[in-house]
């Protein structure tokens, strides 16, 4: 286990890839589930763009083929699919390690439990070494117990197997040790986005602030618990809005949300954006950037590309938000799961207790330093390159 320099709150513990970039990059192939671009797509995105820097092309297969080979931004990358008919489908490991033979791939690189699996499976099959991305703590990673149970169970047998795992977060590397995974074979490499090239200057909001979120909405996001503290504020006077940004995981859930929505009467405060390749858009016209996660994350991406577009962010205390964000500093911290905490927080920024301008300014500061997509991937490149021994 090794260290590198970044601040005590951000330990990561991997040697970072060299710079010397060799004329021949090695392929990597990234086994994804691929049918949302979420969080973890993200990420497996951003890799494959910038992982050429420090000397590996990224080619992607799809188990679950959908949204991300339209919404990806790396289209240089290949894509290949190989749709699995279930999550017990190990036909496709044999596939799986037919494509890294003829491709010629030197790692497999895996990001959910089922394709955890099916890497397990190629890489016994072609001697190909498998690394293990932990996005999220599949324990509680949605609100179905069995599927969580099952996913945890897969893990736990393809992880076996696996040469490193890379955890997002201080948080998740702490929940993979607790299930008996030894150091030697853990790796942090915290999400990272990209930095803008000019923040536009902004001015503190006067009158209605505009509130934004953006995920794929899932009842872990806890969007309920926003549209409380929403109610609590307006009801206090204050006067905002809200700009939701991304889909919904079902339309069961999405009619759930609109229910509520008509109760609490705020149907005329919200502007509902739906999907977007383009959120940076969107993060310029939000005044505060809310995330009001349950429970599950790793590191949530839209904290980090919030920080990065000079919005604040308002989030909630669970897995790894706090290693991103400092209350009361780079961003203000609230108890998951408590509208009435939450609508407090909101409110310490709306009356100016809460210095906005000065987290706006750390909090730009603080993602450049600690959380660029290229430190992520050089992050990752070094934990190829030492498997590979390079
Ligand atoms: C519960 C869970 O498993 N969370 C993890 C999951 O992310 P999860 O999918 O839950 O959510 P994140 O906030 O990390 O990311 C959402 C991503 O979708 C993008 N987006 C969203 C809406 C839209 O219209 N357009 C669009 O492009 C956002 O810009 C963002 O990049 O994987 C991430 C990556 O490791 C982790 O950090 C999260 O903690
Ligand atoms: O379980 P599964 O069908 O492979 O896939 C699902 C993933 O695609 C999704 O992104 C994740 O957030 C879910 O909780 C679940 O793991």
């Amino acid at each position: 286990m090794s260290q590198a320099a970044i601040p005590t709150e951000v330990t990561q513990l991997v040697t970072p890839a060299k710079t010397d970039v060799p004329v021949k990059l090695a392929k990597v192939v990234h086994v994804i589930n691929g049918e949302h671009y979420s969080g973890a797509e993200r990420v497996q995105d951003l890799l494959g763009k910038c992982l050429p820097q420090f000397g590996y092309e990224a080619s992607f297969v799809c188990v679950k083929p959908g949204k991300f080979a339209e919404a990806r931004a790396a289209d240089q990358c290949p894509i290949f699919d190989l749709p699995m008919r279930h999550r017990f489908d190990l036909w496709q490991a044999k596939n799986l390690a037919d494509r890294v033979k003829e491709e010629q791939f030197s790692v497999i690189h895996a990001h959910t439990p089922r394709t955890a699996m099916l890497a397990m499976g190629a890489s016994y099959l072609t001697g190909v070494p498998f690394v293990y991305h932990v996005h999220s703590p599949t324990s509680r990673d949605s609100t179905r117990p069995w599927q969580n149970w099952v996913n945890q169970k897969i893990e736990q047998t393809a992880i076996a197997k696996a040469s490193q795992l890379v955890c997002v977060s201080n948080s998740l590397a702490g929940h993979m040790r607790s299930l008996g995974v030894g150091d030697n074979r853990l790796s942090i490499v915290h999400n990272g986005v990209p930095q803008w090239t000019e923040v536009p200057e902004r001015e503190l909001p006067s009158g209605t602030w505009t509130l934004g979120t953006v995920a794929l909405f899932r009842p872990r996001k806890g969007l309920e618990v926003l549209l409380d503290a929403m109610a609590d504020l307006q009801e206090r006077g204050h006067l905002i809005r809200l700009r939701a940004v991304g889909p919904f995981e079902t339309p069961e859930y999405e009619a759930t949300i609109l229910e509520r929505v008509r109760q609490l009467k705020l149907e005329d405060a919200i502007d509902w954006v739906g999907f977007t390749r383009d959120v940076n858009a969107q993060f310029s016209q939000m005044d505060l950037f809310v995330l009001p996660s349950l429970f599950g994350e790793g590191l949530p991406m839209v904290v980090l590309e919030s920080m990065a577009a000079g919005t604040p962010v308002v989030a909630t205390d669970v897995e790894g938000v706090t290693e991103a964000i400092t209350d009361g500093q780079s961003g203000i911290i609230a108890k998951p799961n408590d509208a009435q905490h939450l609508a407090q927080r909101i409110e310490a920024v709306l009356t100016g207790r809460e210095d906005w301008r000065q987290i706006r300014t750390t909090a730009l500061a603080r993602h450049a330093e600690y959380f660029s997509d290229v430190a992520m991937a050089r992050g990752v490149a070094g934990v190829y390159d030492q498997i590979l021994d390079k």
